[in-house]
């Protein structure tokens, strides 16, 4: 311990000193910046008499030019390291590893949101998505290895210890060997709940960790309980592709589908908790109106769209004589061609001889076209979808699409995704037993021309062992598969509303404790939330944010979300007890609580 806190009060100021250093350089280099472009400013006239002083002047320019350049490098250098610097400082570290290479002596590694190097480029502290970080994940002391530069390097792990730190006052340390009793984890568990969701660095479980490092597939699909860290498994995925593409990927390169702005808002913070930025993050109808504005499309909504059908449809030869195409396109396909294939065909050979239509919404007539698919009418979502099918479009930029509640879209939302985003990487977290309302759709259907890793988490974190035990009963063939890694704590109770008066004052919350009480539907939230006083609702469009202390919300806009304590309104309600999907909606509402849960029926 005395070692350890010395080693933390070293790198403590290492790290003030170096925000103290790094301000001021940054500082220094904007003053640098302004007066190299003023300097510009005033030699700014073009002498291009002769042709030596025409040469000179060019050859100004271009000095200038790398000065710029110089200093522009510099400066983005020095801001990284600063905003490293400041993000370590109220906890340096989380881990650190004692690692034998089988040559020299051992070497003691540390472990944090973000790597730290000194002056000399001596590493202080390593990034946790750096390769040897890999063996603190896999959660055991002994031989090991990782991949590092397509290498393998083997590895034994001598020591793995935890730390829990508070800028310089090393709070306590842990040595740890197994993860289920895994003193960190359990204590980060307990906390209370009344901000979004937090990043989980520290306490990263070995199968979690399998799928955040997954570099093999292009498609990651996760099916996992809830409680199991799907989401937060997603967004330490998000910062770890970040940090393998670092260089090559734009902020933009990663999208990130949200069920709603109420999800979104939960885990704000998480990126930028490790280092990163927001990723650009869409809900699914936003982003085809958003594609639909784009290619000309008006209106573009779900609603009644036919794009399964059609899906099928275009794999089959149809006869495109009323589409009156160019007959020296069509001479580069043939009759017996899948629709599809034949109009990429005609679509690149109008590319080649520069004949693309100005307005690609109008290319085709949508009428003939819905005639010779055999639909009564295409919708403008069906129009848009098809416009990317036939013509093989792809959002290039995007690098890698992330999608949480995966059980939650239809085989439309799959199959415009696939099309659109066929050059980038998938990932892909749901639970099939989440659903609300119809039937989950098969997802790998829609991914059979790619290599997809299917992988399952069945471990449950969120909640007390006897709150996990309840919902478990509700997740049919999940049941038998689901384990709590917490104490057992209280058993949910089952009681009739009073008044709700009475039942407030018997679950009294701490000052930083969450309430959340979950109704049907939004219409018994609203009625709720102007009945009990000081309470935030929480709606599917995300205004407010969970709070500490009550809110209320519906069902729906709960999926995804957490609270200290539960309260389910109505449990016995047709709503809960339906046929087809009750047992999914109180699976879904029974697991939303980490500590309590009360059933008012
Ligand atoms: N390895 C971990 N270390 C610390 N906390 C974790 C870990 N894994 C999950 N958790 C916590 O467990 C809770 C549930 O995680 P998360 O919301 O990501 O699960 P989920 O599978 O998406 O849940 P659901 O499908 O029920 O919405 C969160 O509070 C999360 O911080």
């Amino acid at each position: 311990m005395e070692t350890e806190a010395q080693h933390l009060h070293t790198i403590f100021n290492t790290l003030t000193t170096d925000v103290h250093k790094l301000t001021k350089r940054l500082a220094a280099l904007t003053t640098e910046g302004r007066s190299v472009k003023q300097q510009l400013g005033q030699d700014g006239h073009l002498d291009l008499g002769s042709i030596t002083e025409t040469l000179d002047t060019f050859a100004n320019i271009e000095a200038n030019n790398r000065q710029i350049d110089a200093l522009n490098v510099r400066y983005d250098a020095t801001s990284i390291r600063l905003a490293h610097a400041k993000l370590l400082i109220p906890q340096a570290y989380f881990a650190k590893l004692t690692l034998d290479y089988g040559d020299d002596d051992p070497e003691a590694v540390y472990l944090g949101k973000v790597g730290y190097a000194d002056d000399d480029a001596h590493d202080l502290i390593y990034d946790w998505r750096a390769p040897v970080a890999e063996a603190y994940y896999a959660n055991r002391t002994g031989a090991t290895s990782y991949q590092a530069n397509n290498r393998t390097i083997e590895v034994t792990v001598l020591g793995r210890r935890q730390f829990v730190i508070d800028h310089d006052r090393l709070v306590s340390v842990v040595n740890t060997t197994a993860a289920l009793t895994d003193e960190l984890l359990l204590a980060v568990l307990a906390e209370n709940r009344r901000d979004g969701l937090q990043e989980i660095t520290a306490t990263i479980q070995a199968e979690q960790n399998a799928i955040i490092r997954e570099t093999q597939h292009p498609v990651v699909l996760v099916d996992g309980v809830a409680g199991s860290g799907k989401t937060s498994v997603l967004l330490q995925r998000v910062a770890f592709q970040l940090y393998q593409h670092r260089g090559d990927w734009s902020p933009d390169a990663v999208l990130l589908i949200t069920p709603n702005k109420a999800f979104r808002q939960y885990i704000q913070g998480v990126l930028p908790a490790l280092g990163e930025q927001e990723p650009l993050s869409v809900t699914y109808p936003t982003l085809i109106h958003q594609l639909g504005t784009q290619f000309g499309f008006a209106d573009v909504t779900q609603a009644n769209n036919h794009i399964v059908q059609l899906a099928k449809r275009i794999q089959q030869p149809v006869d495109l004589t009323p589409l009156q195409l160019p007959e020296n396109a069509l001479h580069q396909t043939s009759a017996t061609m899948p629709f599809v294939a034949r109009m990429r065909g005609v679509w690149r050979w109008l590319a080649a001889v520069h004949q693309l239509p100005d307005d690609p919404a109008s290319w085709l007539n949508w009428h003939t076209v819905a005639h010779m698919l055999g639909v009564s009418s295409l919708t403008t979502y069906d129009q848009l979808y098809l416009l990317f099918a036939l013509t093989d479009y792809h959002q290039t930029s995007t690098k890698a699409v992330f999608i949480d509640e995966a059980q939650d879209y239809d085989d439309d939302t799959w199959a415009l995704l696939t099309t659109i985003f066929g050059t980038a990487e998938f990932t892909i977290v749901g639970d099939h037993r989440q659903r609300l309302f119809g039937t989950a759709p098969s997802i790998t259907t829609w991914f059979t021309n790619r290599s997809v890793q299917p992988l399952n988490l069945t471990t449950s974190y969120r909640a007390t062992g006897a709150i996990t035990a309840f919902f478990a009963q509700y997740a049919t063939e999940w049941s038998p598969l689901i384990q709590a890694v917490q104490a057992p704590g209280l058993m949910p109770t089952q009681r009739k509303l009073t008044t709700w008066s009475e039942l407030l004052a018997t679950n009294k919350l701490a000052d930083d404790q969450s309430l959340g009480i979950i109704t049907p539907t939004p219409a018994a939230a609203k009625r709720l939330a102007d009945e009990i006083p000081d309470t935030t609702r929480l709606t599917r469009q995300g205004q407010t944010k969970i709070s500490a202390g009550i809110n209320i919300l519906d069902l729906v806009t709960a999926k995804g979300l957490e609270f200290d304590h539960v309260i389910i309104v109505d449990w016995d309600s047709d709503y809960y007890t339906d046929p087809q999907n009750g047992a999914n909606r109180r699976y879904v509402a029974a697991s939303r609580g980490t500590k309590t849960l009360t059933l008012l029926t």
